[in-house]
């Protein structure tokens, strides 16, 4: 079955995506996100420039040694643009050798570990108080798990927070970066007491989930964690900065609140002391930064070795297409924890049309040939690419500070 065409579509049905297609002498195609948020365009140069030439002729089976060619054959290995553009390639080929197969991507990865893949939705509100009514909306929606983020008091911006209720949070939403301010004393005395009150109302059974989205030292993490322990988190994502994998012994010191990582790792090298030494709990980095289904299925088979558990990254800048494979991945994997949902845009649900469904706070990823995610081209060329940036933070002094 060889590669006879591939070509990169972008696309902004609502905000920037890049799909890669790959088709097949017997006519059959396959597709994979290469979305990076803020970065879009160097992974399309990547794959354009680098990659897509070399892919015409070769067997679309041989998904392995595609991977290792283009991993090894690199040389410059690993970093964001290209662990984005060998996912790219290697969802694209899993997606046609399940088509080839006729069977749906989980099956093919294993069969079903579960029925059901459960999810957790945002709730975001300007206040404590916004935030609950968000709470109660996913509630009444189906969800069991929900991440929970509000303003802060005396910061004019928070990550995590839509600019106006019941609003879509899209952090990429300016040409060049916007910048916003950040306070730690401020978020560490008032985020508490958010816990605290989805907990009041919502009773025990919820599951509630926040991000701290890398602003913490160590030592502020420790003090979060401990401080939010009687409140019984899913989770506390990303509270500090993970590229001093180290750090993580600091915070395990002192807080038994859960800890996940990993949403901007592209490789088992980013995450191999906090799985190795059990600093964490669950790993975040998924399919689509991190080198496709091949390499993340190495991810998370180390990780099953220490108990640590999957919690894929699925924020909108991650396409349709890397929700529906993600979702066959977490149908097959044993070492499932939980998947991150943020509704798309309907404009964008409606250009990638899929197989995957949501029920009772859970998804399906549907029996459809693949992973069931497919690109409707026509659509998609009435909405052209137009540069968005994420924000950049700042402390109150100016100094530049993680965002
Ligand atoms: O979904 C999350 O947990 C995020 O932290 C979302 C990120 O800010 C987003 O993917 C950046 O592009
Ligand atoms: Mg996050």
């Amino acid at each position: 079955m060889k590669i006879v065409e591939a070509r990169v579509i972008v696309t902004c049905p609502g905000r920037n995506l890049i799909t890669l297609k790959i088709v097949t002498d017997s006519g059959v195609y396959g597709i994979g996100d290469a979305t990076l948020n803020g970065r879009e365009m160097a992974v399309v140069a990547y794959l354009e420039e680098h990659v897509l030439p070399a892919l015409i002729g070769r067997d679309a089976q041989r998904i392995e040694d595609i991977w290792q060619y283009l991993y090894r054959g690199a040389y410059w290995r690993r970093g964001p643009v290209t662990m984005t553009a060998i996912a790219a390639v290697d969802v694209a080929l899993w997606d046609i050798k399940a088509k080839a197969a006729n069977m749906p991507l989980y099956q093919l990865l294993g069969g079903k570990s579960r029925e059901r893949v459960m999810v957790y939705g945002h709730a975001t509100g300007k206040d404590i108080e916004g935030c609950l009514a968000e709470v109660a909306r996913h509630v009444e929606l189906g969800y069991k798990a929900v991440r929970v983020q509000c303003g802060i008091p005396g910061i004019a911006t928070t990550y995590g927070v839509a600019k106006r209720s019941g609003e879509r949070y899209e952090p990429a939403d300016s040409d060049l970066p916007a910048e916003h301010v950040w306070d730690t004393a401020k978020y560490l005395n008032y985020v508490p007491k958010l816990f605290a009150a989805v907990r009041e109302r919502f009773g025990d059974d919820l599951h509630i989930l926040h991000d701290v989205h890398h602003r913490l030292t160590p030592i502020e993490a420790g003090r979060l964690g401990k401080a939010v322990e009687p409140f019984n988190l899913f989770w506390l994502e990303d509270c500090t900065p993970a590229e001093n994998q180290e750090a993580f012994r600091l915070i395990r010191q002192h807080t038994t609140t859960p800890l996940a990582v990993g949403e901007v790792f592209n490789s088992i090298h980013d995450c191999r002391e906090l799985i190795q030494e059990q600093l964490i709990d669950y790993i975040r980095a998924t399919l689509v930064h991190a080198g496709g289904i091949t390499h993340v299925r190495r991810i998370a088979d180390f990780a099953a070795l220490y108990q640590v558990r999957t919690g894929f990254h699925g924020a909108t800048d991650l396409s349709p297409v890397t929700m529906g494979a993600a979702l066959h991945f977490d149908t097959w994997v044993p070492n499932f924890g939980i998947q991150e949902h943020m509704p798309h845009d309907p404009l964008t649900d409606e250009v990638f049309p899929h197989a995957y469904r949501f029920e009772d706070g859970h998804f399906t990823p549907g029996e459809t040939p693949g992973h069931g995610v497919d690109i409707d081209e026509e659509l998609a060329a009435k909405y052209p690419y137009k540069r968005a940036s994420l924000p950049v933070n700042r402390l109150e002094d100016g100094t530049l500070w993680h965002w």
